[in-house]
Parts: structure tokens; C-alpha cells; sequence
């Protein structure tokens, strides 16, 4: 069995997020991302007669950084299915002008919408550098991918440096650490030029100082995309969220600004409870 390289860990530290290949990956044509928003109206999931997402109404324009909360149950991740086609889901789900229900995940993600899971979904045995130009052509021919190429596209740089794994760039991605697996999550959405992001709790398992780059990283590319976070972390969502929707039984409770939220009498009753400061208050409230 071959050596497999253990100097993933100071990576982050060196490569740490670069503002100036942030600009160049985010900055290429603002009007692309212009007209782009996320319009879900009365969408519901039933699960063998058990509802999970009961008529849920949400818009998400681009330039927002949206968080979804809510207890254990409440239908987060349900929602992120229905978008990305792994739930059946009536209503409707549209994406810069275009329906997404019914659509099979292929179309979805054809149609500008990436997602990451709690979990992250790397192919371990390939490099991060093999992960991002994978993602990246996701649109060309695998011949023409498989082909040995001398350079490394742009955008796949770009999402290197962004996401501060340059120097981890010939590493198996199955040494990365939780956090940095994410980061390379993230990665692969941009050299996807997915234009909706849905990302499911990314900085669980992450350091402080992984969740306050992360933070930085999304806020920077929510500027330009639709970004849409499933979060339990309470502290992270007040530093990062530019709005918020709070579901309960797969409903929306309240919706609003992180200070509005944590105002509604609905929200602290039943999804912060006791403690509201607390970090992972939602895990305990369920
Ligand atoms: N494939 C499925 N079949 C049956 N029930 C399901 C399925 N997927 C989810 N559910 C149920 O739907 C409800 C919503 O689940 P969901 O995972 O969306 O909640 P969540 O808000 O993301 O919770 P968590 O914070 O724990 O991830 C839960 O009661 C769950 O058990």
C-alpha cells in the first residue's frame, strides 16, 4: 500500500482563504448573477403518509446569506432534498426563471444548483487537485478529462487559493481534515459555477478559527450568489447569516434578520428555549 502523505494538518494555516483569488473567482461577471433567486412556493414532502415539509413559502435573492434553523425534524434538510431532486416534493421551486420540481439532481445541478452534505462527499482516494477538476468537468467529456493536461484551469486555481488548500493540492483528499474537506466542498461548487449553494451544517467539526474563515468565505460569496445554510450552530448564524428562516414541523415559524428572529416569541418558545445563548440550544430544545 502506498505511503499516504500526513502533512495535511498546518495546510489551512499556510493557505489560508486569500481575499485576492476570492475577488477573481467571485468578481468574473456580476451580471450572470444578477437575476438569480430562489422562489419556493406551497412546497410540501410526504413521507409514506408522514409530513415533513407541510406548504412551505421561501424566497432567497441573490446577494442574501439565508440560514435555516429549527429543531431536530423540523424539515431543513427535507427542503435542501426537494431543491436538489432527492425528495418528491409537489409546489413549486424555481431558480433563476426555471422550475426545478420533478427535475432528476443531474438537471438540478444543470441548472446552476449545488449542494454539500453534512457529511462530506469527496472521492478520498483522489487528490484535492483530481476532486476540484472532476467537479469541474462535471460539463466536458470524461475522455477529455481523463486526459493528462499540463496546466491547471483557472477557475480550478482560483477555487485552490479561495478556499486555502493550495498547498494540500497533490494530497488524497481522504487525509484532509473534516474542516478542510468541507472548504474542498465548497471548492468544487464554485468550479461548478453552481449560482445556488446549499450548504447543510459546513462548519460542523471545524475549529473557531476554521468557522470564522468559513463565515468570511461565505459571506463573500453569498455577495454575489444565492447562498442558502442549514445551521444548528447559534453563535456562527448571529456572526454570519444576513437573514434567517426558523421551520418548525415543516413549517416556516418566522423569517427576518438574525435580531428579529431571536426576538419572536414563537422562535424562543419553541426552538431556543432555555439558554438561547447557548451554542447547539436548537439540539437540546428537540
Ligand atoms: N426518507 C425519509 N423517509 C421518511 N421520513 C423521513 C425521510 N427523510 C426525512 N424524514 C423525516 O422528515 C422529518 C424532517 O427531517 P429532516 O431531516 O428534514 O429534518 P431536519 O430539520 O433537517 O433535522 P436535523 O436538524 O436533525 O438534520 C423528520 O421527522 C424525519 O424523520
Amino acid at each position: 500500500m502506498s505511503e499516504i502523505p500526513t502533512t495535511a494538518a498546518p495546510l489551512i494555516g499556510e493557505g489560508s482563504l486569500d481575499p485576492d483569488a476570492l475577488e477573481q473567482v467571485i468578481a468574473a461577471d456580476e451580471a450572470r448573477f444578477k437575476h438569480d433567486y430562489l422562489e419556493i412556493r406551497d412546497l410540501r414532502v410526504v413521507f409514506d403518509g408522514f409530513v415533513a415539509v407541510a406548504g412551505v413559502d421561501l424566497t432567497v435573492t441573490q446577494g442574501d446569506l439565508r440560514f435555516l434553523i429549527g429543531p431536530n425534524g423540523a424539515g431543513k434538510t427535507t427542503i435542501v432534498d426537494a431543491i436538489t431532486g432527492l425528495a418528491p416534493a409537489t409546489g413549486s421551486i424555481r431558480f433563476g426563471g426555471v422550475e426545478l420540481v420533478g427535475k432528476p439532481s443531474h438537471k438540478v445541478a444543470r441548472a446552476g444548483v449545488g449542494r454539500t452534505f453534512q457529511t462530506a462527499s469527496v472521492f478520498d482516494e483522489l487528490t484535492v487537485l483530481q476532486n476540484l477538476d472532476i467537479a469541474a468537468g462535471s460539463r466536458r467529456k470524461a475522455r477529455v478529462m481523463l486526459r493528462r493536461r499540463s496546466g491547471i484551469p483557472e477557475a480550478v486555481e482560483a477555487a485552490l487559493e479561495t478556499v486555502g488548500l493550495t498547498h494540500a493540492r497533490d494530497l488524497p483528499a481522504g487525509v484532509l481534515a473534516h474542516g478542510q474537506k468541507q472548504w474542498l466542498e465548497i471548492g468544487m461548487l464554485l468550479v461548478q459555477d453552481a449560482r445556488l449553494l446549499l450548504l447543510d451544517e459546513p462548519v460542523a467539526g471545524m475549529s473557531q478559527a476554521e468557522r470564522e474563515e468559513t463565515g468570511l468565505l461565505l459571506q463573500r460569496i453569498g455577495a454575489q450568489r444565492t447562498v442558502v445554510v442549514v445551521e444548528h450552530d447559534m453563535e456562527f448564524l448571529r456572526s454570519f447569516a444576513s437573514s434567517v428562516t426558523v421551520l418548525h414541523q415543516g413549517s416556516v415559524l418566522s423569517e427576518g434578520t438574525v435580531a428579529q428572529v431571536q426576538a419572536d416569541p414563537k422562535v424562543v418558545e419553541v426552538y431556543l428555549g432555555r439558554g438561547a445563548g447557548a451554542r447547539g440550544s436548537s439540539k437540546e430544545a428537540s
